[in-house]
């Protein structure tokens, strides 16, 4: 039996669509496997009830399939799905790293990321990499087809969660299929910005480079309060607000200091606008943890 605990994470932030993604400290869900003659699932915990049990329809199942590997796996999510935060993608990530081990697989890290976003075709019809990556590797990720790059980074984060489902499906929907040359030009320069910032631990820089003139306008039509919660949160001392992943949780990079008072704003931007929501204080962190086996 091995158990994993796979983080959180926040894909994008703003200029890097498909590419950026950071392992966030909290939440996280904790993957069990163990060996089986035929695959079954079990899941547990923050919205259990809306994820499927069956192989061929939840993330792990494409994991199992592609490591060739059957087993009982017993998900214990604390990370919401349709949240943002890469729900789907941490069990993938979890079992990826757990089944690797039960095996005896002897892949590296970095050959479980493809493997791992295999489950994420599954839940949006895409093999994004942004959000298996940090989960599996930690710190900030940079993915592109052909290999993917993490860099430790010590940023002080905010992850701000309403009580509301967005799925990366349908957000999906919602990408331009094109972009003006101005915009391919901002965006390049803010990525860059946005990767110097995450090597330096700079969150000014950070915050800087978060911004997309792109794909963010579009998704955060989608979040009823989102341009209340952003103004909120700059005015409390955030360096830079995005939505994170497909959302509707929203990603704010926050200076030294300055996580306490940015939550209780963007919770009370939300409150305003009608909407529960829950913060967390949190930041970059590790990616997935062998607890035992
Ligand atoms: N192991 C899993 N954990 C979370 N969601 C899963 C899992 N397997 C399948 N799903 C489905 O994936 C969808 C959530 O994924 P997604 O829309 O990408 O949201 P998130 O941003 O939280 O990952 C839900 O429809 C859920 O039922
Ligand atoms: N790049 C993807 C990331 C989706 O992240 P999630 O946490 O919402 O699953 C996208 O933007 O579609």
């Amino acid at each position: 039996m091995v158990t994993v605990r796979a983080p959180a994470t926040s894909a994008n932030l703003g200029s890097g669509f498909d590419v950026f993604g950071a392992a966030l400290t909290r939440p996280a869900d904790v993957v069990t496997v163990e060996k089986a003659a035929e695959t079954t699932i079990e899941v547990t915990g923050v919205g259990a009830q809306y994820i499927p049990e069956d192989p061929e329809k939840n993330t792990v199942g494409a994991v199992v399939e592609a490591l060739d590997a059957p087993a009982h796996i017993h998900i214990d999510k604390g990370v919401r799905p349709a949240s943002g935060l890469g729900s789907s993608a941490a069990s993938a990530a979890g079992a990826a790293v757990a089944l690797n081990r039960l095996y005896d697989r002897g892949l590296s890290r970095s050959e479980l990321v493809p493997i791992a976003a295999e489950g994420e075709a599954v839940v949006s019809g895409v093999a994004h990499s942004d959000n298996v990556a940090p989960s599996i590797l930690g710190g900030f990720t940079v993915t592109t087809r052909e290999r993917t790059h993490a860099v430790d980074a010590a940023v002080p984060l905010v992850v701000c969660l309403p009580d509301v489902a967005v799925s990366t499906r349908d957000a999906r929907r919602v990408v331009p299929e094109t972009a003006s040359m101005d915009d391919l030009v901002e965006t390049v320069g803010n990525a860059a910005t946005l990767a110097v910032g995450m090597c330096r631990s700079d969150p000014d820089l950070v915050g800087a480079g978060m911004s997309d003139p792109v794909v963010t306008p579009e998704r955060a039509r989608l979040i009823t309060g989102y341009d209340d919660v952003r103004a909120a949160a700059f005015d409390s001392g955030a360096a830079g607000v995005t939505v994170s992943g497909a959302g509707p949780a929203i990603l704010a990079v926050c200076r030294d200091g300055a996580r306490r008072s940015v939550a209780a704003a963007m919770l009370d931007a939300f409150a305003d606008a009608g909407i529960d929501a829950r913060a967390y204080q949190t930041r970059i962190g590790r990616g997935s943890i062998v607890l035992n086996e």
